[in-house]
């Protein structure tokens, strides 16, 4: 009997083993089964303009940035921006890209003051216009902390340093380097386009691209797709892809900025009262920063970049990927562990401005505070706020509403969508060694937001190799681009300037039209 009994223990850890067998196979066929689609691949090669740069060429067009970088167009806030820097840039722009300001096919407009508008003319009216959209002004920069002057544009070891070069002074003088780089070449596009280049990115784009999307409207022109900053090619940002992957983000995150304030009696200090504004509005502030807003894991296009790359990630974490109804739990908390993952599965609070106090010895008549929430694109205006008032829970504390929208509507990502095609074929020319590309979210708000009425293929996606370190310069220390990144985003916006010039699609999964 007792000889049975161990049998029978055998038999059932046999068949436990068997199902386990079972269980892993059908993960192993789903992770092959899911992978992501070659949809990039069914392109046919055109005769096409290459990139061939002279010695001189290259000298120019990395002097073109670097003194686009000296010029001080500093935004602080909608009141106060750098208007003689914003100025100085026009002028700039002209002097540099003679070609682009001369060229009768090419129209030039100043909007709001300092922002400029490019209509660039095809040769085809029937064909449907794009738009390449970028920004001037930039965030200030304190001058400790640098290893060059912010506004020095000084080279070292392959990088130029200096505010703007990544957000956005890069795409605003690279795409008008390729342009110019192909009417040196005797280039006509076939496809009109437009070229935005706003001047109050950074505090809003009211009075720059709001203002550039409102003529377009009044002009009835409607957009196949607009392409602005917001993503890039992350390299190492995800733990078990090898190689670079690029993200373009077909939405960006709502945003709220909202000032607190606190008013008690002012008085002298020997005698205080138990709470003073201060107290009141720290310990409110402190119960936003200790009570994040829910992890919304799996409620938004998140989940698109994870599913997209699936099959980009080593053993074991391929199967966890390509199994999220299973895993998702866990992945959700190792999202949460780094600001730039936290940032795509949650509404965040950054607590920016604190300002309380007259004198040491005087109880303080107020405090007040701004809190910059970025909203998931789960939820809305309305229902953060909601809990922002349930976790202060004090009348005390005032709440004011800055600015406040929703997140942005996702652009469609079909292989047969003609910006998607065209951003995803260009990528493969000028990138080769990228090996997918994703559907993402741009975790901060760019001018494209003010363009909804004119597409609903929006994209946001900087050509540039970004690895972990470099996120933090974006509004921070040491913003950098390397010399030979830079090169590239010029390369990909020259390619694809003359990719948008077909005029039809090719037939999907049609064999003859693979690379
Ligand atoms: C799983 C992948 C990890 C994702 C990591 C995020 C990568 C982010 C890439 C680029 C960030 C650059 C953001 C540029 C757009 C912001 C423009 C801006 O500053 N706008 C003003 C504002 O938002 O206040
Ligand atoms: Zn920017
Ligand atoms: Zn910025």
């Amino acid at each position: 009997m007792a000889k049975r009994r161990g049998w029978l223990r055998g038999e059932a850890w046999a068949v436990c083993l068997g199902l386990c067998g079972v269980a892993l196979a059908l993960l192993l066929v789903r992770a092959y089964v899911l992978r992501s689609p070659p949809g990039p691949r069914l392109w046919w090669r055109r005769v096409a303009l290459g990139f061939e740069l002279s010695a001189r060429d290259r000298q120019e067009l990395k002097e073109a940035l670097r003194g686009a970088i000296k010029i001080q167009t500093v935004s602080f806030s909608p009141e106060d921006q750098n208007t003689t820097a914003l100025a100085e840039f026009g002028n700039y722009i002209k002097k540099v890209f003679p070609a682009v300001f001369s060229t009768k096919f090419i129209q030039h407009e100043i909007i709001g003051g300092y922002s400029h508008l490019f209509t660039v003319q095809g040769s085809d009216p029937q064909l449907m216009p794009y738009m390449l959209l970028a920004h001037m002004d930039v965030v200030p920069a304190s001058q400790e902390g640098w290893h060059v002057p912010p506004f020095s544009a000084k080279e070292l070891d392959g990088f130029i340093y200096g505010r703007g070069t990544v957000d956005n002074k890069n795409s605003a003088i690279g795409i008008l380097q390729a342009l110019e780089f192909l009417l040196r070449r005797h280039y006509r596009p076939r496809r009109s386009f437009y070229i935005g280049i706003g001047h109050d990115e950074e505090v809003s784009g009211h009075k720059g691209a709001m203002k550039i999307a409102a003529l377009l409207k009044t002009r009835g022109v409607k957009l196949s797709f607009l392409l602005d900053e917001g993503s890039v090619i992350l390299d190492g940002f995800l733990v078990g892809i090898k190689d670079p992957v690029a993200v373009i983000a077909i939405t960006e995150k709502g945003s709220i900025t909202a000032n607190f304030s606190v008013e008690k009696e002012q008085g002298h200090s020997s005698a205080p009262p138990k709470e003073t504004s201060i107290g009141i509005l720290a310990a409110a502030l402190s119960r936003l920063e200790q009570n994040p807003m829910p992890n919304l894991f799996g409620h938004g296009p998140e989940i698109l970049i994870l599913e997209h790359l699936a099959s980009e990630f080593r053993f074991p974490l391929n199967l966890v990927m390509t199994n999220l109804w299973l895993f998702s739990p866990i992945v959700s908390r190792i999202f949460e562990q780094k600001p730039s993952t936290n940032a795509l599965i949650r509404t965040t609070t950054a607590i920016t401005m604190f300002n309380a106090g007259i004198k040491s010895n005087v109880i303080p008549p107020s405090a007040k505070a701004t809190v910059n929430f970025r909203i998931h694109p789960s939820q809305k205006v309305e229902e953060v706020l909601e809990i922002v008032k349930n976790t202060i829970a004090d009348d005390r504390v005032k709440i004011h509403l800055q600015e406040a929208f929703d997140p942005l509507p996702i652009s469609p990502w079909d292989n047969d969508v003609f910006g998607v095609q065209i951003i995803q074929r260009t990528l493969l020319d000028v990138f080769p060694h990228v090996s997918n590309v994703a559907p993402g979210i741009c975790i901060g708000n760019t001018d494209s937001r003010h363009f909804t009425n004119l597409t609903d293929a929006i994209y946001r996606f900087n050509p540039l190799v970004f690895k972990p370190d470099d996120l933090p310069r974006v509004h921070g220390l040491n913003e950098r681009i390397s010399i030979e990144g830079y090169e590239k985003q010029v390369e990909f916006l020259y390619q694809l300037i003359q990719n948008s010039d077909i005029d039809k699609l090719p037939e999907p999964h049609a064999n003859s039209h693979e690379l």
